[in-house]
C-alpha cells in the first residue's frame, strides 16, 4: 500500500479485479485492502463518501465496499449517488456495517446495495461475498454483452433483410426498364416466365403473346429460327452470342436484334436468360455506308466499284448462257463549258438531270452507273440481238439531246458513246470497260453526238493518239506550233480583207499535223491555254510585221477556244498580246464557236464585253450549228457572224440549205453584222453567193491556208478563183 488515498498495487495478472473500499477509518482500509490483495485483488481506497464517488467514477472498479457511518455524505447517501450515476450506477456496492438494527440492513438494500457485510470481518465470509458479487458482476457483464451482441445480430439481420428487399426492387425495375429486351427461358422445357417490356415489344403488343410460350414458338415471328437444338446448345455452352436475329412484332414491325443468351442455376432450376439488344440503328448506319460505298453521291448511280461488280456477274451469266453483254461508255459534250461558266452547282444539277434521263432510258435488269466527272456507263446485261445496242444507245442519244432546263439556264449538250461487247470485245470488267472507252474517244473524234462500235483497229488509234499526247508536252517546249492563214477576201473585187489564223503542229516525224487532230488534245492535256496565248500574240506580232512591211492593213481573226474563254483571262492575254506586238486593236478580231458560247450567261456576255472595250471586234465562228443561234445574235456584242461550211458545201443543190443560208444573211443584215461565208470551194457557191448579200468569203476557191511569208504576196493584189492552189498552203 503506498499511501491511504493512493492504489494497493496488488498481482497485475490480467484477470485481476478492482474493488474499491471506501471507510473513513485507516484502520479497516489496511486490513481489508491487505486481505484482498492477498487473495489477488486490486484494491483502491477513498476515506470519504465524495472523494469514494470520484474514484468510482473514474476507476471504474468491479465492486464496492462501503462504509455506512462516515463523515460529510454517509455510506447510504453515497451508495444512492452511486446508482443514480449511469457511470456508476452498475458496480455492485457491498455495505461494511457494524449495525445491526435490522432497518439499517433495509435501508442499505433500498439505497441499492447488493449485500452487507458485518463488522468485524470474518475474512471468508468478506471474500466469500465479494466472490459471489463479482462473480455475479461478470455474469451480469457477460449477459449485457451477449444481449448487446443478439441486438447487434438481429438489427443487422434486419438490415439485411431491408436491402435485400430494396436490391430486389432495384433489380426489377432495372429489368423493367432496361432498354435490351430480357427474356427468362426455362432451360428444360424451353418456356418463357418472364420477359420485359422491351423483350414483349419484339414480338408483340401484348406480353400473354410471350410469356407462357416457348421460345421457340416466339421464333417463330422471327426470320431467324430459334429451336429447341439452339437452347440446348445455350445451356450445354453457358454463354452463346447470336450476331444478327430478324424479329418481326405484330403489325409487321421488324427488329434487328443482337441476342445473347447465359444459362445459370436458381435454387428452383435451370435458367437461360436471353438479352436481345435492338441493333436497328447499327444496321441502318451500316446498310447507309454499304449504300455510300457502291453509290454515287451527287447521283445515287452505281458508282465504278458496284459497276464493276455487276459487269462480273452479268459476263459469268452470260459465259453460262451464251448471251452477250454490252457496255456503254458515255462522254457528255461540252459539260466542261458548263461548269466552268455557270459554275460546279448548276454543272452537278445538270449532271443529276442527265442521270434521271438515262433511267428513264433503262430497264430494271440494267444499270446505269457514274464513273466521275461527265463519265456514264451503261451496262446491258442480256442482249439478245446486237441490234438492241444500238437501240438503247440511240434512245440515250436522243435523251440528251433535249434542252436542259437548270436554274432559268436553258442548257444544250449532247453525249458520245462508245460500245464494247462481251465477249469479243473482251473476257473481262476492266477490258470490256478499256474497249468501251477506246471507242467513246473514236465516237468523239469522229463528230460526238453519236455512238461506236469497239474495233480493235480503235487500240492503235489510241496507241497513237497516247503517242501524240506525250510528243504534244516537248512540242510545247521545243516550239514546234506555227500559224498559217488563210485570207478572207470580198465579193466585191476580191481583194483581202483579213486572214484567219490557223494553227499547224510541225511533228518531227509526221510533219504537219491538222488543228482538228491536235487542238481537242491540247483541251484535254490543259495546254490549250498556254498555246493559245502563243497564237494571240504570234498572230498580232504577224499582222504588226505585214503593216510595217508596208502592206494595208487587214484583219486578224484568231480562234479562242471555250478554255482560254473560261478558264485562263482572256481579256488579260488579248490586252497583253496587243501591249506586246504593238497591233492597233481594230484590227484583231476573236472567233467564238457557237458551241463556246451556248453558255448564254451574264459571265460569257460581261466577257465578250470586256473584250470588246480592249477594241477588238468579236465574230461568232460555224454559225447555223449551234442551238439558239437567234437568241445569241439578240444578246451577244458580236460584229461579224461566220456561216458555216456545211450549209455552203450544199448551197448550190439544196434548197433547203440555200433557204438557210438565205435566211442567215438577211438576219445578219437586219442586226448589221457582217458576214463572212466559210468553205467556197466552187465556182456555183461563189456565183449563189454574188446573188446574194454576202460581203466576204473564204475557201479553198481562192486559197488555202497560207504559211506567213506567202500571205504577203496576196495582200497586194487581188485575188481570184484562179489562184486555187497558188502558194504555199498547208496542205503542200
Ligand atoms: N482554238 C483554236 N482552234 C483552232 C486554231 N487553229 C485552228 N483551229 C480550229 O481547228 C479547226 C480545224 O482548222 P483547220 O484544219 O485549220 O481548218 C480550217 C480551214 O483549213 C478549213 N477550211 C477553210 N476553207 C475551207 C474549204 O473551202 N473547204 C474545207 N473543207 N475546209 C476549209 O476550215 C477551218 C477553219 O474553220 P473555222 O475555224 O471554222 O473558220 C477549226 O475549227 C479551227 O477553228 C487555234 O489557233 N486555236
Amino acid at each position: 500500500m503506498s499511501d491511504m488515498s493512493g492504489t494497493f498495487l496488488a498481482d497485475a495478472g490480467a484477470q485481476v479485479q478492482t474493488i474499491l473500499v471506501i471507510d473513513d477509518n485507516p484502520v479497516n482500509l489496511g486490513v481489508v485492502g491487505e486481505h484482498l490483495e492477498d487473495n489477488n485483488y486490486n484494491v483502491t481506497v477513498a476515506q470519504d463518501g465524495m472523494e469514494g464517488l470520484r474514484r468510482a467514477e473514474l476507476g471504474q472498479p468491479d465492486l464496492i465496499l462501503l462504509d455506512v457511518m462516515m463523515p460529510g455524505i454517509d455510506g447510504f447517501e453515497t451508495c444512492r449517488r452511486l446508482k443514480a450515476n449511469p457511470l456508476t450506477a452498475e458496480i455492485p456496492v457491498i455495505f461494511m456495517t457494524a449495525l445491526t438494527d435490522v432497518h439499517d440492513k433495509v435501508a442499505a438494500f433500498q439505497a441499492g446495495g447488493v449485500d452487507y457485510i458485518s463488522k468485524p470481518f470474518q475474512s471468508e465470509e468478506l471474500l466469500a461475498r465479494v466472490r459471489t458479487h463479482l462473480s455475479l458482476r461478470n455474469t451480469q457483464r457477460n449477459l449485457a454483452a451477449r444481449n448487446a451482441r443478439l441486438e447487434m445480430e438481429i438489427a443487422a439481420r434486419h438490415s439485411a433483410e431491408v436491402s435485400l428487399k430494396r436490391t430486389e426492387v432495384s433489380y426489377r425495375r432495372l429489368f423493367e426498364t432496361a432498354p435490351d429486351g430480357l427474356m427468362l427461358v426455362d432451360a428444360q422445357t424451353g418456356e418463357v416466365f418472364d420477359a420485359n417490356p422491351a423483350a414483349v415489344s419484339m414480338f408483340s403488343h401484348d406480353p400473354a403473346d410471350v410469356l407462357g410460350k416457348r421460345i421457340w414458338e416466339l421464333a417463330g415471328s422471327a426470320r431467324t429460327t430459334f429451336g429447341e437444338a439452339m437452347l440446348q446448345e445455350s445451356v450445354r455452352r453457358g454463354i452463346v452470342k447470336y450476331d444478327d436475329w430478324e424479329l418481326i412484332a405484330a403489325g409487321g414491325v421488324t427488329t434487328h436484334a443482337e441476342v445473347i443468351t447465359r444459362t445459370y442455376e436458381t435454387d428452383q432450376r435451370q435458367v437461360v436468360l436471353f438479352n436481345f439488344r435492338n441493333i436497328n440503328d447499327r444496321k441502318e448506319a451500316e446498310a447507309r455506308i454499304r449504300y455510300m460505298a457502291l453509290h454515287d453521291a451527287l447521283t445515287g448511280l452505281p458508282n465504278r466499284t458496284l459497276l464493276t461488280d455487276r459487269l462480273g456477274q452479268a459476263v459469268a451469266q452470260a459465259r453460262r448462257s451464251g448471251q452477250q453483254v454490252a457496255v456503254m461508255m458515255l462522254d457528255l459534250d461540252h459539260f466542261k463549258h458548263i461548269n466552268d461558266s455557270l459554275g460546279h452547282h448548276v454543272g452537278d444539277m445538270l449532271l443529276q438531270t442527265v442521270a434521271d434521263r438515262l433511267r428513264s432510258c433503262l430497264r430494271e435488269c440494267d444499270t446505269a452507273a457514274r464513273l466521275g466527272g461527265d463519265e456514264f456507263v451503261i451496262l446491258l446485261g442480256d442482249v439478245a440481238h446486237a441490234g438492241d445496242v444500238d437501240v438503247v444507245a440511240g434512245k440515250v442519244l436522243q435523251a440528251l439531246k433535249g434542252a436542259f432546263l437548270i436554274e432559268q439556264h436553258q442548257l444544250h449538250i449532247g453525249g458520245s458513246i462508245g460500245v464494247s461487247t462481251f465477249p469479243q470485245d473482251g473476257e473481262d470488267p476492266a477490258k470490256l470497260l478499256r474497249s468501251a472507252d477506246t471507242a467513246m474517244y473514236d465516237a468523239k473524234g469522229n463528230g460526238r453526238g453519236i455512238h461506236r462500235h469497239f474495233t480493235p483497229a480503235m487500240n492503235e488509234a489510241t496507241m497513237r493518239w497516247q503517242e501524240l499526247a506525250n510528243d504534244i508536252h516537248m512540242a510545247c517546249v521545243n516550239g514546234e506550233f506555227t500559224l498559217y492563214y488563210q485570207p478572207q477576201v470580198a465579193l466585191d473585187g476580191y481583194h483581202v480583207t483579213g486572214v484567219e489564223a490557223l494553227l499547224r503542229w510541225n511533228h518531227p516525224v509526221q510533219g504537219l499535223v491538222l488543228p482538228s487532230v491536235f487542238v481537242p488534245l491540247l483541251e484535254e492535256l490543259g495546254l490549250i491555254v498556254e498555246v493559245g496565248d502563243w497564237v494571240l500574240e504570234q498572230a498580232c506580232r504577224q499582222n504588226v510585221a505585214w503593216q510595217r512591211a508596208g502592206h494595208p492593213p487587214i484583219r486578224m481573226a484568231v480562234n479562242l477556244s471555250a478554255q482560254q474563254f473560261y478558264r485562263g483571262d482572256i481579256v488579260k492575254s488579248v490586252r497583253r498580246a496587243l501591249a506586246v506586238s504593238g497591233m492597233d486593236p481594230q484590227w484583231l478580231e476573236l472567233e467564238l464557236t457557237e458551241s463556246l458560247t451556248l453558255d448564254d450567261t451574264e459571265v460569257t456576255i460581261q466577257i465578250m464585253n470586256d473584250l470588246k472595250a480592249l477594241g477588238v471586234t468579236l465574230s461568232l465562228d460555224d454559225f447555223g450549228t449551234g442551238w439558239s443561234s437567234l437568241s445569241y445574235l439578240r444578246r451577244f456584242p458580236l460584229d461579224r457572224i461566220k456561216i458555216d461550211r456545211t450549209f455552203m458545201s450544199e448551197v448550190a443543190t439544196e434548197p433547203n440549205a440555200a433557204a438557210v443560208v438565205q435566211g442567215i444573211l438577211s438576219l445578219a443584215q437586219n442586226l448589221g453584222l457582217g458576214c463572212v461565208a466559210e468553205g467556197v470551194e466552187s465556182r456555183e457557191q461563189l456565183d449563189y453567193l454574188k446573188r446574194q448579200i454576202c460581203s466576204e468569203m473564204q475557201g479553198f476557191l481562192f486559197s488555202r491556208p497560207l504559211a506567213a511569208e506567202d500571205v504577203a504576196q496576196v495582200l497586194t493584189h487581188a485575188i481570184g478563183p484562179r489562184r486555187i492552189g497558188d502558194g504555199r498552203s498547208d496542205r503542200d
